[in-house]
């Protein structure tokens, strides 16, 4: 079989066949060129066919996890073989949906013909406000029910899945308007989180030293993640006293207390203050790292700039664009139905983004 564009690139490089670089060898090792780049390569956006794709993604050997920012590196790599086209196959898709549809009335707030997710890395979902992306959020969630549709997430099908199935097997979300219990504690929040309650069953009941255990293991993990979100000297608070900015860290740490595959934040900076911003990107971004493919909803271009690997473009309920942020957001058909005077703000500047908040609101 002929190889792709990607796969002679990569041979061209390392003088071997790409197929045996992508998996069993340690990433370091493997010498990695852009398609572009590669000498003899093909023009630049000839893209690889999609039915190549999977083919040659690149996948940590069965049974182990890739190191630290390995994964970035790799998903950028996978990523930057792919069209930039609306509702494009992804070289490793952790989900994917097809033909979904939601109406409300006379409204259609949702229809993706095809949409994909690749492992293991970061995917910013924009748009303007209701372009459908809440509720595609909750209908791939069980939180909501779709018209019409099918969807697997990591390969098995979720169609009659709830929400609490849909989380056990590994896909988790946060709203934009967070759901902490204010009336209990940062820490007992967190437990909440947790894939098994210890001591529910009656099984359970029976042998308490067995739950007990269980129960160290959580309060361990809960203290770990507390840190990382810099909530462990609130853990003996109240929920309902936290501010809104750290009531989202906390959503976003106990989503991660039953170590999700896949996590979906909904507009995670809303609400933060620019104190916060920067831990909360500095913790998504930690979660790629330890191998957790992130979905997140964004109104915030300086964040999706700064972390995302790909970038989806809802408008009207429908996919609309696609592709590595630097190129959806230069894209003059995006800037004018959404970015507009978003799309030239300087990295980093949350004065300027803030300005131009009051302006819009004004
Ligand atoms: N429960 C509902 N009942 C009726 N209409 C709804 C309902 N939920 C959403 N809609 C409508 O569906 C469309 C998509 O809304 P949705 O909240 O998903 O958009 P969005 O892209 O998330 O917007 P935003 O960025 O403002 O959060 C809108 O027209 C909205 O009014």
């Amino acid at each position: 079989m002929r190889k792709s564009t990607s796969q002679q690139a990569t041979s061209q490089q390392t003088g071997k066949n790409a197929t045996d670089d992508f998996g069993d060898k340690p990433f370091q090792q493997q010498a990695y060129v852009s398609q572009s780049d590669a000498p003899g390569a093909a023009a630049p956006g000839s893209l690889t066919p999609e039915a190549d794709l999977p083919r040659w993604a690149t996948r940590a050997p069965e049974g182990e996890k890739l190191e630290s920012t390995q994964y970035a590196d790799r998903v950028q790599h996978d990523l930057s073989f792919v069209k930039a086209a609306p509702g494009v196959a992804k070289p490793d898709p952790i989900l994917v949906a097809d033909n979904i549809t939601r109406k409300f009335g006379g409204v259609t707030a949702v229809d993706v013909q095809h949409f994909e997710i690749e492992r293991h890395g970061i995917t910013a979902l924009i748009g303007p406000n209701g372009a459908g992306k809440t509720t595609f959020f909750n209908l791939m969630t069980g939180f909501d029910t779709p018209n019409t549709g099918t969807w697997e997430f990591d390969g098995k099908p979720l169609k009659s899945e709830s929400p609490e199935q849909v989380a056990r097997m590994g896909m988790v979300r946060t709203f934009q308007l967070t759901k902490v219990m204010s009336r209990l504690t940062v820490m007992d929040n967190m437990l909440l989180g947790a894939p098994v309650q210890p001591g529910e069953g009656m099984l359970a009941a029976l042998f308490p030293a067995r739950w007990r255990k269980q129960e160290e293991k959580n309060r361990e993990k809960a203290e770990r993640l507390l840190k990382r979100f810099l909530l462990w000297k609130k853990k003996d608070d109240f929920a309902g006293s936290l501010s809104g900015g750290q009531r989202k860290l906390l959503e976003m740490a106990r989503a991660l207390m039953s170590d999700p595959q896949l996590v979906m934040l909904d507009e995670p900076m809303a609400g933060v203050n620019p104190a916060l911003k920067q831990s909360l990107l500095d913790c998504i971004m930690a979660l790629r790292e330890t191998g957790t493919t992130v979905l997140f909803v964004e109104h915030d271009m300086n964040m999706v700039r700064h972390i995302a690997d790909w970038v989806t473009v809802m408008a009207e309920g429908k996919i609309v664009a696609e592709g590595v942020p630097k190129n959806v957001m230069s894209d003059q058909a995006v800037i004018d139905a959404y970015l507009g005077a978003r799309a030239n703000i300087d990295l980093g500047d949350d004065a300027a983004l803030e300005k131009l908040e009051e302006e819009q609101h004004e």
